[in-house]
C-alpha cells in the first residue's frame, strides 16, 4: 500500500455536473488543490477540472484509487456496477474510504459489490455545491467508523451543510434537496416567462424572479430559526384583498400543492426504480 503521507486526502471518479460543482465548491471554501486527484474515462472534463482547482488529473483509475484514502464515486448510479467489479482488487488492496454520491444506490448494494470490510458513506448532495451552499444528507455503512464518517461530513461541509439522514429518508431528501434545484430554476423560468408576457424582459424577469427566490430562501431560514415557518411568509406578503392572495389561489387552483406532491412522488418512484436495478 502506498504510504499514507502520499496518498491525497480525496480522489473523484467522474467529472461530470456534480463533481464539478463539489470540487469548484471544495476549493472555493479553502480546500487544497493538491489534495484532490479527479479521474473521468471520458478524458475530457477531468483534466480541464484538475486544471481549474489546481488538482492532480490521474488518467488511470486504478492509480486514482491506489493513491485515495477517500474516492468519490462521481458517476451516474448505473455506471457504477462496471466500475465495481473492474477495480475491485484495487479496493481491496487500498482499502479506501468509499463515498457515493449516485441518487437510488442503497449501502446493502454498494456493499455487496465492494470488497468485505470496506467502509462506505453514501451522500446525497446538491449543484448548489459549486456556490457553497449544498444541503447534503449523509449515511454510514456497516463497516464505516465514527472517524471515517467525520471525513465525509468535513467533506460535505465544505460544500455547504451537512447532516445525517437515516438511509430510508434518502428518495424523500433526494426529491426536496437534490432534485430541487433543478425543480425552482424551472419554476423561476416560467415565472420569468410569465413577466415577459405582462412587459418584462426575459432579462429583467429572470433577475427579478430569481433574487425574489434566494431573498426567500433567506427569509424562511431565518423564520425556521425563530421558531416559525414558512406560511408565516405567506401570511406576512398576503394583503387583505391584495395581488399576492389574488395570485396564490389562483396557483392554488392550478394545483401548485399537487404539482409538488406529484414531483416528490414522481422522483421518489424513480430513486426506487434505480435501487431495483
Ligand atoms: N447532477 C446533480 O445535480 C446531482 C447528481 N447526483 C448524482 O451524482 C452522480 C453524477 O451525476 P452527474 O454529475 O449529473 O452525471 P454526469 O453524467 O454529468 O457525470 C458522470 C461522470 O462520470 C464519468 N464516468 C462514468 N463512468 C465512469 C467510469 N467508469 N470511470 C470514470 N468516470 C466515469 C462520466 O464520464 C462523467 O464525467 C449520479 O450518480 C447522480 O445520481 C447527486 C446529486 C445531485
Ligand atoms: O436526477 C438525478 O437522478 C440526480 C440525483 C439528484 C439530482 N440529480
Amino acid at each position: 500500500m502506498i504510504s499514507a503521507a502520499n496518498r491525497f486526502e480525496y480522489g473523484f471518479i467522474g467529472a461530470g455536473n456534480m463533481v464539478s460543482a463539489i470540487v469548484q465548491g471544495m476549493s472555493a471554501a479553502g480546500v487544497e488543490g493538491e489534495s484532490l486527484a479527479i479521474t473521468d474515462h471520458s478524458g475530457k472534463r477531468a483534466p480541464v477540472l484538475a486544471k481549474a482547482v489546481d488538482a492532480t488529473y490521474l488518467p488511470d483509475t486504478a492509480e486514482l484509487i491506489r493513491r485515495s484514502k477517500t474516492v468519490i464515486l462521481g458517476m451516474k448510479p448505473h455506471q457504477q456496477n462496471q466500475l465495481l467489479r473492474t477495480y475491485r482488487e484495487e479496493i481491496a488492496q487500498s482499502q479506501p474510504l468509499v463515498i457515493s454520491i449516485a441518487a437510488g444506490r442503497s449501502i446493502a448494494q454498494l456493499e455487496a459489490q465492494l470488497p468485505e470490510g470496506t467502509a462506505v458513506v453514501r451522500v446525497m448532495p446538491n449543484v448548489a455545491a459549486q456556490v457553497g451552499l449544498s444541503t447534503t444528507a449523509l449515511c454510514g455503512g456497516t463497516h464505516t467508523s465514527a472517524e471515517q464518517i467525520r471525513t465525509a461530513t468535513a467533506l460535505c461541509e465544505a460544500i455547504g451543510s451537512a447532516q445525517v439522514v437515516a438511509e430510508e429518508l434518502f428518495p424523500v431528501f433526494t426529491a426536496l434537496a437534490g432534485c430541487s434545484p433543478a425543480w425552482f430554476a424551472a419554476t423561476v423560468d416560467a415565472l420569468a416567462q410569465a413577466g415577459v408576457a405582462e412587459g418584462l424582459t426575459k432579462t429583467a424577469a429572470l433577475t427579478a424572479a430569481a433574487s425574489a427566490m434566494e431573498g426567500t430562501g433567506k427569509l424562511i431560514q431565518a423564520a425556521l430559526a425563530g421558531g416559525n415557518t414558512a406560511a408565516d411568509i405567506v401570511d406576512q406578503v398576503c394583503s387583505p384583498r391584495g395581488t399576492t392572495v389574488a395570485g396564490l389561489l389562483a396557483a392554488e387552483d392550478a394545483g401548485l400543492r399537487r404539482v409538488w406532491h406529484s414531483a416528490v412522488r414522481a422522483a421518489v418512484a424513480r430513486d426506487a426504480h434505480l435501487s431495483a436495478n
